[in-house]
């Protein structure tokens, strides 16, 4: 199987095209090829195959490095939108791609950037998924003894944002794994720790579901952004720090869709596995 691996701010795919290409994607065989030492290494493993609904030119399926498929991915769309025109799969400006829950709208901007639809967020516990009985800007969450106060956001996939005084000093490794498999979360989520430099720039590090910390994450960027334009704290247009870079963030409000923009390259292209022979992939039993 032919792959590409990109990157969007360091958030790291490797990608295949599943139209010219049969493609097999056990889990066990995502999580090989996301392992770091034993295999090629990503965050996420990102599928192109042909639509199947009308009006959508791809189907663009997200697999975590845990092998799990999800309905969301910021930074993967944005390397998607790049990853079809350079393989010659379209030449739109304006590609409309489906997704497990949605529909994305990427567009590739004169700088060489991408603009991402990312739909409406998700207020509503049960469309989050959240346990709460009414939609809230803050819930509070218990948590090893602690009392958390956190925001939940649906972004096509499930996010908890905390503020926190200065990010670098964040629990990331310690508090992220615990929110995200707290059973508030019925299908886990994304943690988003989150310090507002000013009304108009957040510094974010985020735990990824199924991935840990990565260098950065598209929805949870615009999820964050959501949740302090709804705390009273941001203005419509965010520029969000990540350890990776920046993305910029807009949400007029209520009832409208997120937009996200940012950078998607290409890091080399290869072939998994080279033969079963050559595979050295394989962690030894
Ligand atoms: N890195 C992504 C999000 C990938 C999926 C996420 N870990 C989940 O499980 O929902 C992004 O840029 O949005």
């Amino acid at each position: 199987m032919h792959f590409t691996k990109m990157q969007g701010l360091g958030n790291d795919f490797v990608v295949f095209d599943g139209i010219r290409q049969p493609v097999d994607l056990q889990p066990e065989v995502i999580r090989a090829i996301a392992d770091r030492h034993f295999g090629v290494g990503c965050d996420q493993v990102l599928l192109v195959e042909t639509a199947t609904s009308p009006g959508s030119d791809f189907r663009y399926r997200i697999f975590n490095a845990d092998g799990g498929e999800v309905a969301q991915c910021g930074n993967g769309a944005r390397c998607c939108a790049v990853f079809v025109r350079r393989a010659g799969l379209t030449d739109k400006g304006v590609i409309t791609v489906e997704t497990l829950t949605g529909r994305l709208t990427l567009q590739h901007r004169s700088n060489g950037e991408i603009t991402v639809d990312m739909g409406i967020p998700q207020l509503a516990p049960a469309d989050i998924p959240f346990r709460a009985s009414e939609v809230s800007s803050e819930y509070l969450l218990s948590t090893g003894g602690d009392t958390l106060r956190i925001a939940a956001i649906g972004m096509g996939n499930p996010h908890a944002l905390l503020r926190v005084p200065n990010v670098a000093e964040a629990p990331v490794a310690t508090l992220g794994p615990r929110i995200e498999t707290h059973p508030d979360f019925p299908e886990r989520c994304n943690v988003g720790f989150l310090e507002v430099r000013d009304r108009g720039h957040i510094h974010l590090r985020v735990w990824e579901r199924g991935a840990g910390e990565t260098l950065a994450c598209g929805s949870n960027a615009c999820a964050a952004v959501v949740a302090g334009i709804r705390w009273g704290e941001l203005d419509h247009t965010v520029a969000v720090t990540l350890p990776g870079g920046i993305l910029q963030i807009e949400w007029a409000g209520l009832g409208q869709a997120v937009r996200m923009t940012g950078p998607a390259r290409v890091v080399f292209d290869g072939v998994w596995p080279l033969s079963e022979a050559d595979c050295t992939s394989r962690r030894e039993a």
